[in-house]
């Protein structure tokens, strides 16, 4: 795809990441764990829903304006970007990148522990006017942990989305074969020399994946509900769990006082063989009901996708990849193309399916296909 001609999808962009990212980034960013079957699920289970369009509504007007975390969070659109590390690898502008292009298309940012910016300068290019939440991992240095809070708290970001899928890196065999690192000229911008050294195990040590050794020396494996409680200590900010697929833990995690849950399989990226977050949607909104907000992340690549996660009750969706396959096509210019063509996309697909606004979507507009292969005729 040459730089003057129109995107249309977000698969354009994917190609032309694969066609001019460095095969290290390349490989990083698109994997999944193992045999990657979630990750072909993360797409296939959208293929298999149908929508039940409704006809003969008023859709000359369409409001896609959404508010989260009891009303404390208003925003254009239900389309937001998801935590992804090391974004300095798709772009030179990195996170400040995708930090400008939210603010300009009023959607909401989580910024990853383990970005190349620091959080103090994506704060900067992101703006008064931009929404930013902090993606959370817990070290074992609770010291460190602590300052990543405190350091998120003073810059103005107005949630901690503290992930719990990630006690060990998943297994991503492209990572192994490539010997992943981060190139020399980055670096984990959250953190000292001395915090990444400490335990011995840098991210840029060659190993077989540098990363995932990383990961097993500094992110705490001893995580459990009471840590939920000790940051809940050390912050007034609210609380989004991050990683949640069975309802039982969705359960727990309203008991513990999380004010959101981002129903996420990682991006494929951790135990391979666990259901697409569209497939495990439905049962999480049974669980909690409306006693706090229920986010989707994973395979979302079309409107027509968001549409289904938001009728299926979610309040919002999240985008990883495609975020980073705008950044690898034109930086900042590139993440807004992806967050407008999904923009556009959804509401596009909206009018169609006779909703002018997100409170008009319900379960009834998505029914599964095999209502139609099985059906008697
Ligand atoms: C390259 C890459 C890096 C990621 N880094 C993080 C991270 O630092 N923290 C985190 O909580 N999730 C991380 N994720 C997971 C994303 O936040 C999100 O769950 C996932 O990418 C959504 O799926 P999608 O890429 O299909 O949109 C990462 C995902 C990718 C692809
Ligand atoms: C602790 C893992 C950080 C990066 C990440 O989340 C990923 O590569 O999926």
């Amino acid at each position: 795809m040459a730089h003057s001609q129109i995107v249309t999808c977000i698969d354009e962009l994917e190609q032309h990441a694969r066609t001019h990212l460095p095969k290290n980034a390349f490989d990083y960013y698109s994997s999944g764990a193992n045999d990657q079957r979630t990750l072909a699920e993360n797409r296939a289970a959208f293929y298999r829903l149908r929508f039940l369009p409704r006809i003969l509504r008023d859709v000359s007007q369409v409001d896609l304006g959404v508010s989260l975390l009891n009303g404390t969070q208003t925003l254009a659109s239900p389309i937001c970007i998801a935590p992804t590390a090391m974004q300095r690898m798709a772009h030179p502008d990195g996170e400040i990148a995708t930090a400008r292009a939210a603010a300009a298309s009023e959607s909401l940012m989580i910024l990853s522990s383990w970005s190349t910016t620091s959080i103090e300068d994506v704060a900067a290019a992101n703006g008064n006017a931009g929404a930013r939440w902090f993606q959370l991992y817990v070290y074992r240095d609770r010291a460190v942990t602590a300052q990543l809070v405190k350091r998120a708290e003073q810059s103005g970001y107005t949630a901690l989305v503290l992930t719990v899928d990630t006690p060990i890196l998943g297994r991503r065999e492209a990572d192994i074969r490539n010997g992943f690192r981060l190139p020399p000229h980055l670096r984990l911008a959250n953190f000292s020399e001395t915090d990444s050294k400490a335990t011995g195990v840098s991210i840029t040590d060659k190993k077989d994946s540098g990363l995932a050794a990383y990961v097993a020396a500094q992110i705490d494996q001893t995580l459990t509900w009471k840590d939920v409680k000790w940051l809940q200590s050390i912050t007034k900010l609210p609380i989004i769990l991050k990683g949640v697929l069975s309802p039982e833990d969705a359960t727990l995690a309203v008991d513990h006082g999380v004010q959101g849950i981002l129903v996420s399989n990682h991006g494929a990226r951790q135990l391979d063989g666990v259901p697409a977050t569209i497939e495990a949607l439905p049962g999480i909104v049974a669980a909690v009901g409306s006693r706090c907000d229920v986010y989707l992340d994973g395979g979302v690549r079309r409107g027509t996708d968001v549409l289904m996660a938001l009728a299926l009750g979610a309040k919002a969706v999240f985008v990883g990849r495609p975020v980073l396959w705008g950044l690898a096509y034109k930086g900042e210019e590139g993440v807004q193309i992806a967050l407008t063509l999904l923009q556009q996309e959804l509401k596009l697909a909206m009018q169609l399916a006779g909703c002018s606004k997100l409170a008009d979507l319900t379960p009834s507009l998505v029914v599964s296909a095999s209502t139609y292969t099985h059906a008697k005729l």
